[in-house]
């Protein structure tokens, strides 16, 4: 591996780089070489993995294929655990690694062992692909790897990468996009943070940086921002906040790339079918692996200070994300409580957050205005 300095930049952009490169290789479902101190493996994720790279993966195998799974889906598996764990492939037979990975109600008893920073690294990079978090794990002797084609990977690369994503978030663009019920309102887009996309704050009016800035840390939800989805309140909220901060003195809405909790689109439409079976918001997302919250807010606290916010009233019922702004160095002086209509669809997701997440949510209240029906 070259140290960087080239046109690739410095070791640490290169670092980036291969990151972001393997994240599109897992996406694809192929294979990336993670390289440790000593060791190194091949991996590849779940999603998509077929038969003719099982078998070559199986190929050039030194020692035992290991298949890793996050402590969310031992869970499910039938085991106590809180850390994630690996299982032995012997082979690397895609119908085990299905029910071990996939199926709803699968249960195990194999001797499941702890896991190494070569694992951690694999379930790191399937989590920032935002595909499902179970990996395929290969030990490979990487000189004997003769595909330069493979992207490399160093453990350090990835661990590095979330803290120097907020580092290199920058504005690449602003411009005055006027709202209905908020005519005068600036977007602005920041590359980097967290998620694959483009993270956006929307300046409502002029606020006065030098008093509490009204702000809302949104994650983006599409089925609710975009199409009015029945199942959460987020479309509600995230106009009502903006029409808010248009009517009070303005303030600054964060668009965030963290669909799904932070999980991505396609897990989220995942959880939704398993939704549809009877499994509440939050046992859902443990099915496919994911614990109660994937999502951090470091970068949004950073995106607050390049644009110039200091104090914050922050507009949220959950307390994960006043924590955050003020681990970051902001200083949250209030709280205000944002909540959309409840609907049918709607109640038992917002009395989920309420019971196993925390949120500051008055249920009785929902409840009475669903049977009002507000
Ligand atoms: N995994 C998962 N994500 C969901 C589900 N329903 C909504 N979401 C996502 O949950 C997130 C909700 O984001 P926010 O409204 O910013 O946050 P919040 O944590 O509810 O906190 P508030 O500030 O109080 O609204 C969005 O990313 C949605 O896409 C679900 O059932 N499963
Ligand atoms: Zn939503």
């Amino acid at each position: 591996m070259t140290d960087g300095n080239g046109i690739l930049g410095s070791r640490a952009d290169l670092d980036q780089t291969r990151v972001e490169r393997a994240l599109a290789e897992f996406r694809a479902a192929r294979p990336v070489l993670i390289t440790g101190e000593t060791e190194a493996v091949l991996v590849c994720g779940v999603e998509g993995l077929e038969q003719p790279l099982a078998e070559a993966l199986a190929k050039l195998a030194l020692g035992t294929p290991r298949l890793v799974l996050p402590a969310a889906r031992l869970r499910r598996l039938g085991l106590e655990r809180t850390l994630p764990g690996r299982v032995a492939l012997p082979s690397i037979d895609l119908k085990r690694i299905e029910q071990l990975a996939l199926v709803i109600d699968a249960k195990t008893d194999a001797p499941v062992a702890p896991v190494d920073g070569l694992d951690e690294t694999a379930l790191e990079l399937a989590r920032l692909a935002l595909t499902v978090p179970v990996v395929v794990a290969v030990p490979v002797d990487p000189a004997r790897l003769d595909d330069s084609n493979v992207e490399r990977v160093s453990v350090e690369a990835v661990k590095n990468f979330r803290r120097n994503e907020v580092r290199r978030l920058r504005i690449v663009g602003r411009a005055p996009v006027p709202l209905e019920g908020a005519p005068e309102t600036e977007f602005v887009v920041f590359r980097g943070g967290e998620g694959l996309r483009d993270q956006v704050a929307i300046v409502v009016g002029k606020p006065d940086l030098t008093k509490p800035v009204p702000v809302r840390l949104h994650s983006a939800c599409l089925t609710g921002d975009l199409f009015g989805s029945l199942k959460c309140d987020c479309g509600d909220q995230l106009r009502g906040a903006v029409e808010w901060m248009a009517k009070n003195g303005g303030g600054v809405l964060l668009y965030l790339d963290q669909e799904g909790r932070g999980n991505g689109i396609a897990n989220k439409m995942r959880a939704y079918k398993l939704q549809s079976l009877g499994f509440d918001t939050y046992d859902a997302d443990e099915v496919l692996g994911f614990d109660l919250d994937q999502r951090h807010f470091d970068f949004a606290a950073e995106m607050l200070k390049k644009l110039g916010v200091a104090e914050v009233d922050i507009m949220t019922n959950n307390p994960v994300k006043v924590t955050a702004l003020r681990e970051a160095g902001l200083h949250v002086v209030s709280e205000r409580r944002v909540i959309g209509r409840p609907t049918d669809e709607n109640v038992r997701y917002l009395a989920s957050k309420r019971e196993r997440a925390g949120h500051f949510i008055d249920t009785d209240a929902l409840f009475a205005r669903l049977n009002a029906g507000e």
